[in-house]
């Protein structure tokens, strides 16, 4: 495992050829990442599966849209919390982001278009797809090897073909003179597994298991890979959903992006048997993935320091 540029985060290398089902590769990486996501329950993939063209118009993508009127991007309405339009808000003044929910279906994509474009953009379209299907397909090697590497890869591809994307634009603007630096809260992902790309102004920091936080610098073309309370749950407790906020430079002056896959499961989120023994009772009853939503979503769910205990602990 890599980490000589990055002392504290794992770096895994999805760009080795030999990373297939078998290979000795393939079994380290399983460990690389099982060992990652314990301890700091994300790590930096460097993965090549983003051509660079596609990269530069995804940031491109990602200006034209927030380049829009405030009242189109607000029509960006989805009935479950946090996949829609954010902006506008008093206390994170930096920060907008917009959502395409079925990120890697067509109709999805579309519907999304249509609403911010009405007379169309193809090329958005085109770009926000492809995007999105370039790194589910990370994700898909991800969750492979997360469930080898506890053994239950049978499970791997009932969990992968009940998986639905979302894809979120995300802006950051400079702080002005004696501004926030806060650019987006401490909080974790609802997700099951989160997948971040930025341009190259760094923010994020990491909380992990020793509650230190960690600035991510990413390296280029890599991706942070962060388990989410869904992960955290099935795993019953063994992968850690890591606190994380976005702070921005005061000195700063260019905009930061990130462009973000989240991951969330349309069948229920449940601790799988082969994880509960005498030394790992139980410690969440299976629930709906767009519940534990709902439940963020109330003053319960906001104030909450374990969501997961809170909302489905046994
Ligand atoms: O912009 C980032 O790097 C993090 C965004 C984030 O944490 C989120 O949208 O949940
Ligand atoms: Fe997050």
């Amino acid at each position: 495992m890599g980490s000589l540029s990055l002392p504290k985060l794992f770096v895994v290398d999805f760009t080795r050829e030999n990373i297939k089902p078998g290979s000795s590769a393939w079994s380290s990486t399983c460990n690389e990442i099982r060992v990652a996501l314990e301890n700091h329950g994300c790590f930096i993939a460097l993965y090549d599966g983003v051509p660079s063209k596609l990269e530069e118009s995804v940031f491109q993508a990602a200006e034209e849209l927030f380049d829009l009127p405030t009242e189109t991007k607000m029509k960006n309405i989805v009935e479950k919390p946090y996949h829609g339009y954010v902006g506008q808000i008093p206390f994170v003044p930096l920060h907008e982001g917009l959502g395409i929910d079925y990120a890697t279906e067509f109709e999805g994509v579309q519907s999304f278009t249509d609403l911010m474009w009405p007379k169309g953009n193809p090329s958005f379209c085109e770009t926000s797809m492809s995007f999105s299907r370039a790194v589910a397909k990370l994700e898909h090697m991800i969750i492979r090897l997360l469930f080898e590497s506890y053994g239950v890869e049978k499970h791997s591809e009932s969990h992968i073909n009940s998986t639905t994307y979302l894809l979120r634009y995300l802006k950051y603007r400079a702080p002005e003179m004696n501004e926030t630096t806060m650019a987006f809260p401490s909080h974790t992902d609802k997700s099951f597994l989160t997948i971040l790309h930025q341009n190259d102004v760094s923010g994020l920091e990491i909380r992990c298991r020793d509650d230190e936080w960690i600035f991510v610098k990413f390296p280029p073309s890599s991706f942070v890979v962060m388990a989410g309370d869904a992960c955290k749950a099935w795993s019953n407790n063994r992968v850690l959903s890591p606190n994380h906020k976005v702070t921005l430079d005061k000195r700063g002056k260019e905009t930061r992006y990130t462009i973000a896959l989240f991951s969330f499961l349309s069948k229920k989120v449940q601790v799988l048997d082969e994880f509960v023994d005498d030394e790992h009772p139980l410690q969440f009853k299976p629930f709906n993935h767009v519940d534990l939503l709902n439940f963020y979503d109330t003053e319960t769910g906001r104030r909450s320091q374990n969501i997961l205990q809170d909302f489905c602990g046994v």
